[in-house]
């Protein structure tokens, strides 16, 4: 089976979890774009349901297909929030942000009653920090700021270069928010609850890609077949 497929068969096992009249959050990134395509046919089959979006693809994809949209405005309250990740550890801890949503993905998450990460077994580490740590942060004083979170990354017992984002053109990427991200490349995160509360102190920082205690279970998807972690129910 490709990644592909395999992203595919995590979507189609989160979508059974969806029951009509639901509000769902619903994710971005490859795996996500799965689960609203599934979700779009069912829709177009007559399941009732209610979905906010934690980026303007999701929010075009979820448009194309005719899913109804709300915003957390109108609905501040979501059942279930379904989305992918680029690490996730035994204690479903993430990191998230590579398709540069996590600001969005996070508000989301945390309006949900559940949220369920949806993958293929590659993203399950046993530690953290491989995978380039995104963090949010404003334009303004970039240069300070990146110093700041050097010095809290450092207090945390963590090191690493902090690379600004940009795109395959060479410009910066500016995320939904109009924020930059600089991705820390750490190798290891050893303690992701004390690196996330130094992070959320800098000024200029608008948010991490640490989901730390957002994710109820994670639904893995291998050439063996489906592995769960935590509640999915
Ligand atoms: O956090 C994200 C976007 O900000 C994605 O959920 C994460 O990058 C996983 O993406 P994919 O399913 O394409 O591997």
């Amino acid at each position: 089976m490709s990644p592909d497929d395999l992203k595919k068969l995590a979507a189609a096992r989160a979508l059974e979890l969806v029951r009509p009249g639901m509000r769902l959050g619903l994710g971005t990134g490859s795996t996500a774009k799965h689960f609203v395509d599934l979700l779009g046919a069912r829709v177009a089959a007559g399941l009732d349901v209610l979905c906010v979006a934690t980026s303007e693809v999701t929010q075009a994809q979820a448009e194309s297909l005719g899913i109804p949209m709300s915003t957390l405005d109108e609905t501040p309250e979501l059942d279930l929030t379904v989305d992918g990740a680029d690490e996730v550890d035994p204690q479903l801890r993430l990191i998230k942000g590579a398709g540069a949503a996590l600001l969005r993905e996070k508000i989301v998450a945390a309006a949900s009653k559940r949220m369920v990460v949806i993958a293929d077994d590659s993203k399950l580490v046993a530690e953290l920090g491989r995978f380039p740590l995104p963090i949010e942060v404003v334009p303004f004083g970039l240069e300070a700021t990146r110093r700041a979170m050097a010095a809290a990354i450092t207090a945390s017992g963590a090191a690493g270069e902090l690379r600004l984002r940009k795109r395959p053109d060479g410009t910066v990427l500016l995320t939904d928010g109009g924020h930059y991200i600089l991705d820390a490349h750490l190798g290891r995160i050893a303690n992701p609850e004390l690196l996330g509360a130094a992070l959320n102190v800098v000024p200029g920082v608008v948010e991490h890609g640490l989901f730390l205690g957002l994710a109820a279970g994670a639904i893995l998807a291998s050439g063996d077949g489906l592995k769960i972690l935590g509640a999915i129910e």
